[in-house]
């Protein structure tokens, strides 16, 4: 109806909220002149504000002291608080303008207050808000000017009036100006100040678009999505990025804390789209209401909505029971207390309304005007309510689990579940509850960094592990990451992961760490970087509650100290990181020294050939053509490390040494570990670019080397070795000549040989053979790594294929 009562704006529109976490400092108001600058200009911008931070409560606080001295004080402080603000926003110029005004307000407040205008002050808080935002878009060489809703907005009896609004507003626009209007505050149809009560800036901004007819109405929150549960209680509560209309208005009524009913109604039934999205990360596309008449293209999303269910809870909740034949609704009962009103679903003849317990006795005088009587049980309850989806069918586990809790009523409809209970659920059973009703099937957020060689093979086969989880985990793509650009997104299409790279933004640590923390768990982050730099962030993302598997063999290998920081925080978090892949590639050798000594075994010998790329390279040289010839070769292969010197001068496998004396609790550095590299003195300087003109003296050692063990009939091994006797350790890494019928001899190109000699295995040593280095292989180790951590959270995936 109020359609044809709007302003005769032709230019589309869009309005954007900020509450009052979103413009708390300074740097929160610089932080929404960022978000403005970057919406499209081509379109009329209306921005709506709340008072900044606590503004509100300080001025309720001041309208409600009893002693002149108190509300003084309070006002000083308020005073100074807020020039602070202004100060921090502006320059001094501008600063000035905007602190006489604010101080004029304040100065107006005791005869406001002796005059019984208690909105008038409570207005403040937003009319600064407005003021000082418009001054920072100006100072950003915007138009842009403060406008006081209460110079247009009109209320009759709680209800917009549409007619007088839409008139007063249309002698107040100008075109290319952006308006910031304040939320909160209009008038009623004598002209008073009136609030529109808590949250009451989001209703602003829902009016407002309805009376521009906006195309979309933003309420930028501190929280980046609507949520399947309340994310600081339940840990997996899913970031939904789309509701249905119905969902939201459900919602609303069962007292959602992002969405109120009263948000929602200004645009019901038009075509105005309703967005929540976060202040405080922008780069979230937050969720979308999507409105019920459906265009074709969101049928498809109205479809995926319909597979979201919700929990919510209310706490301090009473019941009243009424006849059913009865003039007045919940809906208008929610109008007169201002607090939400719930129409249970119905179970007989009478109707059930629950309401918070604080306004019982105001809700039964209300009715008993209205000649209507309510019968109020008085008890106090808690209420956790179900929004069904079409993916959960079965509740019987949720059901025992609320028994035990202690269940006093329950109320069903086709469309919800609520219960109520004697107290608030504890977090561990409403995550529980999460599990059976919303989250049957649980999700891994997978996060990837480095897309080279291996981590591009890691994503190629990772679409297959997806589908072979798919009856018992999700694993989600949640971020590709390489040193360029990181595609954050809440859910990649394994598929499209380059598009989604290429389309991605500038990153630094800081932002990346944000971003594990916001993702529910369970989350694994799987480094496949060569980078130092990249290993040196795993404290923090693991403070973000990831686990991490690492191909990245510079984590494994940092310094003491730093290695040591990581296992504390590992400790701490009780997180779990995974590297089989730092030695021997996908080879399980960490996992069966690990298994043997939580056996009860003792090793006292490693040794082996731990590099891919030299065990190829010295299988396969013959003397027929230069040696770097065939290292470009095993780096054309993916045996390489990214700079192939790494391999040639010993360094990997030095690490690889490093990281097995780790894994059996020896406390060593990687220079404790005697070094004899193949690579020449000197070339291991500079790039690989400006190395590749000197090769010839690589190649030429390399003849050399192999023509004598040749006359000797040997062959050349490259050979690392960890012996551990009467507590002493001695690592080396070395070249060797071996004779052909030595083990290290028979050995395919690529492959790596692990020798264990232990207490169980001392005359016979156990060995481990295989390739130890190339793509696949490799990413093939990190997906053993992630099943591994899989396992851990559902159980075997599947069953082991059959023997073909
Ligand atoms: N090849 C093998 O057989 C084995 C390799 N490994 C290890 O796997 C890792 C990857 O090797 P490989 O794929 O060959 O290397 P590549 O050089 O082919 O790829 C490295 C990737 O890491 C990214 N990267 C580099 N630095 C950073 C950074 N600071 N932050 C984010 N991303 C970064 C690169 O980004 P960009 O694309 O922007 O350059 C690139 O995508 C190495 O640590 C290697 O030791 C382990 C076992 C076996
Ligand atoms: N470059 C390494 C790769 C595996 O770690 C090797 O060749 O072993």
């Amino acid at each position: 109806m109020q359609a044809q009562l709007k302003t005769q704006q032709h230019a589309p529109a869009q309005v954007h909220k900020f509450g009052g976490s979103s413009l708390a400092d300074a740097q929160r108001f610089a932080a929404v002149a960022d978000i403005l600058q970057q919406q499209n200009h081509h379109q009329a911008l209306w921005v709506v504000v709340s008072a900044p931070g606590d503004t509100t409560d300080a001025l309720l606080n001041i309208t409600a002291a009893t002693e002149t001295q108190a509300r003084d004080i309070a006002l000083a402080a308020l005073q100074a608080e807020l020039t602070a603000l202004v100060q921090q926003a502006l320059t001094a110029d501008a600063a000035v303008l905007v602190i006489k005004q604010l101080q004029q307000w304040l100065a107006a407040v005791p005869d406001a207050l002796a005059k019984q205008q208690h909105n008038d002050v409570l207005a403040i808080g937003e009319r600064l808000s407005a003021l000082l935002l418009s001054e920072v878009l100006k100072q950003r060489g915007f138009n842009a000017a403060a406008l006081d809703a209460r110079d247009f907005l009109r209320l009759k009896q709680h209800q917009p009036d549409w007619t007088a609004s839409a008139a007063l507003l249309t002698g107040l626009t100008q075109a290319e100006r952006i308006h910031v209007v304040t939320g909160y505050i209009a008038r009623d149809d004598k002209g008073r100040s009136i609030t529109l009560g808590r949250n009451g800036s989001d209703y602003s901004a829902t009016l407002l678009g309805a009376l521009v007819n906006a195309t979309e109405v933003t309420i930028w929150t501190d929280v980046k999505a609507i949520y399947s549960a309340d994310p600081r209680k339940v840990k997996a509560a899913l970031p939904y990025s789309q509701v249905s209309w119905q969902q939201a208005c459900q919602l609303a009524q069962l007292g959602n804390p992002v969405l109120h009913a009263r948000t929602l109604s200004p645009l019901t039934g038009t075509a105005t789209a309703l967005l929540v999205r976060s202040s405080y990360q922008p780069q979230h596309a937050g969720c979308r209401v999507v409105q019920q008449d459906t265009a074709a293209q969101e049928c498809a999303a109205q479809e995926k909505a319909q597979q979201q269910g919700f929990i919510t809870e209310l706490d301090n909740v009473t019941l009243l029971t009424l006849h059913q034949d009865i003039s007045v609704s919940a809906a208008q009962l929610t109008l007169e207390l201002q607090q939400p009103v719930i129409e249970l679903p119905q179970q007989g003849d009478n109707l059930c309304w629950l309401l918070p317990a604080v306004c019982a006795e105001q809700a039964l005088d209300y009715l008993a005007g209205l000649n209507i009587h309510a019968v109020w049980d008085t008890q106090r309850y808690y209420a956790l309510a179900w929004l069904k989806s079409d993916a959960v069918a079965h509740t019987d586990t949720a059901e025992q689990l609320l028994q035990q809790q202690g269940v006093l009523h329950r109320y069903e409809s086709t469309q919800q579940l609520i219960w109520l209970l004697a107290a608030p659920l504890p977090d561990d059973a409403l995550e529980q509850l999460h599990r059976c009703l919303i989250q049957p099937q649980p999700v891994l957020q997978i996060v990837v960094a480095g897309t080279g060689n291996v981590g591009a093979e890691f994503l190629a086969m990772l679409g297959a592990q997806q589908q072979r989880f798919d009856a018992k985990l999700k694993l989600n793509l949640a971020a590709v990451v390489n040193s360029r650009r990181a595609a954050l997104s809440d859910s990649i299409a394994v598929s499209n992961w380059q598009a989604a790279l290429a389309a991605g933004v500038a990153w630094n640590a800081q932002q990346l760490a944000a971003y594990l923390q916001a993702l529910p768990a369970p989350k694994v982050l799987v480094d496949i970087t060569p980078s130092r730099e990249f290993a040196t962030l795993y404290p923090a993302v693991i403070a973000a509650g990831c686990d991490i598997i690492s191909a990245n063999k510079q984590g494994v290998t940092l310094p003491g100290t730093e290695y040591q920081q990581i296992k504390r925080a590992l400790a701490q978090y009780q997180r779990q990181w995974l590297s089989n892949t730092t030695c021997g590639a996908g080879i399980p050798v960490q996992r069966t020294l690990q298994e043997l000594l939580s056996a009860g075994d003792s090793i006292d010998e490693v040794s082996g050939i731990f590099s891919g790329t030299l065990s190829w390279l010295l299988c396969q040289y013959d003397g027929s053509k230069p040696f770097s010839e065939f290292v470009l070769q095993a780096q054309q292969a993916g045996l390489t490390e990214p700079d192939p010197r790494d391999d040639l001068s010993g360094k990997d496998v030095q690490r690889k040494l490093l990281v097995l004396a780790r894994e059996l609790g020896l406390t060593l550095e990687l220079d404790d570990i005697a070094l004899e590299p193949l690579l020449p003195a000197g070339l291991e300087q500079d790039s690989w670019q400006q190395f590749w003109p000197q090769r010839a003296t690589l190649d030429d050692v390399l003849a050399q080397l192999f023509a004598t063990a040749k006359a000797a009939g040997k062959v050349l091994r490259y050979v690392a070795s960890l012996k551990l006797e009467q507590g002493k350790v001695c690592a080396t890494v070395a070249l060797k000549q071996v004779s052909a019928d030595h083990a290290l001899a028979a050995i395919a190109p690529c492959d790596n040989v692990f020798v264990i000699r232990s207490l169980w295995y001392c005359d016979n040593p156990l060995v481990l053979k295989g390739p130890g280095a190339g793509r696949v292989v490799t990413a093939g180790g990190l997906h053993a790594d992630l099943a591994q951590l899989i396992h851990q959270l559902i159980g075997p995936a599947t069953l082991p294929a059959p023997l073909t």
